[in-house]
């Protein structure tokens, strides 16, 4: 459960956050002052701390100063009334991680909250680059005792007694953030931020602004100055993943940064300094960019002072045993149960599998298994289909004992499994997506529009009770995208 701590001497503000915020996975603790909250501090131990900046008694960048003698690394999120965004650039430079500005925006809060919280995390789980499976504990680390990755393990160890800028390449999946994230862990920087960054998942346009921040009317929706992440992680370590995906100017960018660490923001011309440390990844040969002209020869020498190649999955077979323990371990420490254990002929299958998604399709395979093995051993049947007998596109679902057919019998059933496969596959490139609450979210909007809202004929399409469908409703909360009364 997530820790957040609000400190507004306004009684509307928190009451807000405490219906905004008003859920299982957040614990929410309100100050209405800075001193109060300093007490607080000590004792919630928050993840995460929201604050005003003007309040009375103590202000917030004296509250911002005193929680920073008191905890490094807590990151804190500053509120700042419109005009003030001065304040604010000097509260970011006192070491807070972002700023707000009021009245906010509740998506825009809560989107923020959401990505500190992710960060906060990524800080706080030391990643082990040690060999662990002697240990009976669970701890989140980089498993593997082949040669390969041992290579890997030194390469981390030397990278995190320096400083220097490292290069992480392999495919997808193979642990690339993992391993940025032990070096960090291991390094001179932990007690700084680590804020990592996917190119890829943010539009080439908006990319440089995001890693540099603006001026406010640099362009048209720059409504105000925004400070960029190499600026909120002064001090700390930036991990930049798939760098392959990077505009000219935003190379040009980097590089500069990399050389005197210096930048301007986008539509200004005040060069900062900063030192942040960069740690960058790509699953692209940057090599076959460079050669053609996409990528910036002098930013790959740059960035490739020291490299990690991380093995793929199927060079490095000898692993999985290994992996599959851990994963077993994980997932029974996550549900605060046994582990299960895995049928030597389930082993051998996955042994033999050529892991296109690596570790990341590994782990999602056996998290699958753990649900679907009915005993507690892992059986050949319980590995994904396309994993258990690679070919078989079509393989006939059979129904087992107690299940009836929806419609279609047999056949029906047999498209329904190769749906079912697609389906998975998708899931599979996306690790964030429920795929069971996704699915069941979309059957139950298309049953509703198929049947004009009407609740009892939808849930007899569907195969639940009406009682089950309106809970459903409520818990997707569709109701008003649908018009239900
Ligand atoms: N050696 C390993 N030991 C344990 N877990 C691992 C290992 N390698 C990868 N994983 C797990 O596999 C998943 C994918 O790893 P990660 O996100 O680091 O891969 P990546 O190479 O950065 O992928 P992408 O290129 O798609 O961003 C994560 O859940 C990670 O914890």
């Amino acid at each position: 459960m997530a820790k957040l701590l609000l400190i507004d001497d306004e009684a509307d503000v928190q009451y807000s956050f405490r219906r905004i915020f008003d859920s299982p996975e957040i614990e929410l603790t309100t100050a209405a002052s800075g001193e109060e909250g300093l007490k607080l501090l000590p004792r919630v131990k928050p993840d995460l701390v929201i604050m005003d900046i003007r309040m009375g008694g103590i202000t917030g960048l004296e509250t911002l100063r005193r929680i920073r003698q008191i905890d490094t690394k807590v990151l804190v999120i500053l509120m700042t009334a419109y005009g003030t965004t001065q304040t604010a650039i000097e509260a970011m430079k006192l070491g807070a991680y972002d700023y707000l500005l009021k009245p906010f925006d509740v998506p825009k809060l809560k989107e923020i909250v959401q990505g500190a919280l992710k960060t906060a995390r990524d800080m706080r789980q030391v990643v082990s680059y040690q060999p662990l499976l002697e240990t009976e504990d669970y701890e989140l680390g980089i498993v593997g005792r082949s040669e390969p990755m041992q290579k890997v393990f030194k390469l981390i160890g030397q990278l995190a007694a320096s400083d220097a800028t490292a290069l992480i390449t392999g495919e997808s999946g193979t642990g690339k953030e993992l391993v940025a994230r032990a070096i960090y862990h291991h390094s001179e920087r932990a007690a700084k931020p680590f804020l990592a960054i996917n190119c890829a998942a943010i539009p080439e346009q908006l990319l440089e602004s995001e890693l540099f921040g603006h001026e406010k009317g640099a362009f048209t929706s720059a409504n105000n100055q925004r400070i960029g992440r190499f600026e909120q992680c002064h001090q700390g370590t930036i991990f930049l993943d798939e760098i392959g995906d990077m505009t000219p100017a935003t190379q040009t960018k980097i590089l500069r940064v990399l050389q005197s660490g210096t930048f301007e923001r986008v539509g200004g011309n005040q060069p900062i300094h900063v030192d942040v440390r960069v740690i960058a990844a790509t699953n692209k040969p940057l090599e076959q960019a460079v050669a053609a002209r996409q990528f910036r020869e002098d930013l790959f020498y740059r960035l490739n002072v020291v490299r990690i190649q991380l093995p793929a999955l199927r060079e490095r077979p000898e692993d999985i045993r290994l992996l599959v323990n851990y994963f077993l371990k994980k997932f029974a420490h996550d549900q605060q149960g046994q582990p299960k254990s895995i049928a030597g002929g389930a082993l051998k299958i996955l042994e033999k599998y050529h892991w296109p998604g690596n570790v990341r399709e590994l782990e999602n395979a056996i998290q699958r298994a753990v649900v679907v093995a009915k005993g507690d051993v892992i059986l050949p049947a319980d590995l994904p289909p396309e994993i258990n007998d690679p070919g078989s596109a079509a393989t006939t679902v059979v129904p087992s004992p107690g299940t009836t057919p929806a419609a279609g019998g047999e056949e029906g059933l047999t498209e329904m499994g190769s749906v079912a496969r697609m389906l998975f596959r998708w899931a599979k490139k996306d690790p964030k997506l429920k795929i069971i609450p996704a699915v069941e979210r979309e059957l139950i909007i298309h049953a509703l529009q198929e049947t004009k809202g009407n609740q009892v004929h939808a849930s007899k399409l569907l195969g639940i009770t009406r009682a089950t469908l309106r809970k459903r409703v409520e818990k997707f909360g569709i109701r008003k995208e649908l018009n239900i009364v």
